[in-house]
């Protein structure tokens, strides 16, 4: 029977049937951050259990350290606390941790791919909800609760209901200057928060292939937040570039090897979906985000929506708050709203191609006077080599600032947070209510975006401007 991409890393992952809509599966690679491993591991020691795999979990320190220092005296005395927590963990249990003396702590979602650890046909688990991310790779990748994680340090297993398969077809190429974040911020806005939920999304068609893997992994920790459980993409000739020569990839004869299997990564031709949405990539122009949830997004050159022209009563309502909380009004332009702070940075967007698309824009350029602009790289490794490519002189050049790797203000868990009613070009993949800092306000964009608000002082139309 004609298979999905899906239905085959299952497959070759299934250990012991649990019941008719239950298996239990292998997992190939855990990844391991300080907020949601400490219960885990106390759990471990209560029952005396040793880590399963201890040369298959991978730990890195990101949510909660400074971005200013790289000393843990930097971290408030919680985050210090758990950030020392992890270090002892990792230690007792003899798991590899980056910590902040190494280049290449980071973002478990930018540390994991930059390392190799993430590979074709694999199966990748962490307490983390971004962990769709590494699908970009033809992985099967998702969050897991903080039991679950216990669970896998524990049996390197994980017991699974499988989800329904959704395919997301992009047909034709994306125009210059949209990017990946757009075009999935252009489909949460049509399948809404809720599109996915209950589905694994394949991304499939001219439109993603054409993408880089900083492309692919953009758009797949976004698949998150329409509420799929993970999103996929093939793995191809662009993958298996990316991975040669990655510290934990495999090496000569065996690269060799497992480009082969992975070339049979694909869903077959006649695999069936349960749902199926296309989209043409020629249609999406640069998104923005007006509201407090990722689907409420406009292009740029659309008005913000009148909350009395939606026919659900509920929506309606939801968008009255939101335009309250945002401090915007219906039908205005987005480019009239000044904007206070540009974030660059986050598991969606701070790997090295997402600093190069903002430095193209702020190349010799100055951020506008009030505007608080920072670029938090996404790990050491890309701090390193934005530097070494004369970016990050670029961005200190035009008033940005220049941090040390972290979550940083994606989350505000450490001292990076956006002031009350500031509002904030944003770079990462969640607006809710106060995600950045109480009653601040979060736009999502794309990091061209974001840079081209920080020179503008307000959202600006970047189509044309490179
Ligand atoms: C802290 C962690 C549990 C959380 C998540 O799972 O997503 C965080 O990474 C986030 O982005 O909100
Ligand atoms: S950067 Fe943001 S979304 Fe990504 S793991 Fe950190 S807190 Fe979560």
């Amino acid at each position: 029977m004609a298979q999905t991409l899906y239905d085959k890393i299952w497959q070759s992952h299934v250990v012991a049937n649990i019941n008719e809509q239950t298996d239990l599966l292998y997992i190939d690679r855990h990844l391991v951050h300080e907020v949601t491993s400490p219960q885990a591991f106390a759990g471990l020691r209560e029952n005396n259990r040793k880590v399963r795999c201890p040369e298959k979990t991978f730990a890195t320190m990101d949510h909660n350290v400074s971005t200013k220092s790289r000393s843990l005296d930097a971290a408030s005395d919680v985050s210090k606390n758990q950030l020392m927590a992890l270090a002892q963990n990792c230690k007792d249990f003899g798991i590899e941790l980056y910590d902040l003396n190494s280049i290449n702590q980071g973002i478990v979602h930018v540390m994991g791919p930059e390392q190799g650890i993430t590979l074709p046909g694999t199966t990748i688990v962490c307490g983390d909800s971004h962990t769709s991310t590494h699908g970009a790779f033809g992985a099967l990748a998702h969050g897991i609760g903080t039991s679950e994680v216990e669970h896998v340090l524990a049996t390197q297993t994980l017991q699974q209901k499988k989800a329904r398969s959704l395919k997301i077809q992009i047909n034709g190429v994306l125009r210059p200057t949209v990017t990946s974040k757009d075009l999935i911020l252009a489909v949460i806005g049509k399948l809404g928060t809720a599109g996915g939920t209950g589905y694994v999304a394949e991304f499939c068609g001219e439109g993603i292939e054409a993408l880089s893997m900083e492309a692919r992994m953009t758009l797949c920790n976004m698949s998150i937040e329409m509420g799929a459980k993970a999103g996929l993409i093939a793995p191809d000739d662009t993958t298996f570039a990316y991975l040669e020569g990655r510290p934990f990839a495999p090496k000569g004869d065996d690269f060799k090897a497992a480009v082969e299997y992975w070339q049979t990564l694909k869903s077959d031709e006649n695999a069936h979906f349960d749902l199926v949405v296309e989209l043409d990539a020629q249609d999406i122009q640069p998104q923005v985000t007006w509201g407090t949830s990722p689907e409420q997004v406009i292009g740029i050159d659309e008005l913000v929506p009148n909350p009395d022209e939606e026919a659900d009563l509920i929506k309606a309502d939801a968008m009255r708050a939101a335009l309250k909380y945002m401090g915007l009004e219906a039908g205005q332009k987005l480019s009239d709203a000044k904007v206070d702070t540009v974030f660059i940075g986050s598991c969606t967007n701070s790997r090295i191609e997402d600093l190069r698309a903002a430095a193209e824009i702020v190349n010799g350029k100055q951020v506008a006077t009030g505007v608080e602009a920072l670029i938090v790289p996404g790990s050491g490794l890309v701090k390193q080599q934005a530097e070494q490519e004369g970016l990050a002189d670029i961005f200190k050049a035009a008033g940005f600032e220049w941090r040390e790797p972290g979550c940083s203000m994606c989350l505000a868990m450490n001292d990076d947070k956006l002031g009350a009613e500031k509002r904030c070009a944003s770079t990462s993949n969640r607006n809710f209510e106060g995600r950045q800092g109480r009653a601040g306000r979060t736009h999502l964009v794309s990091p061209a975006m974001a840079a081209a608000a920080a020179i503008a002082g307000h959202f600006t139309d970047i189509r044309g401007a490179v």
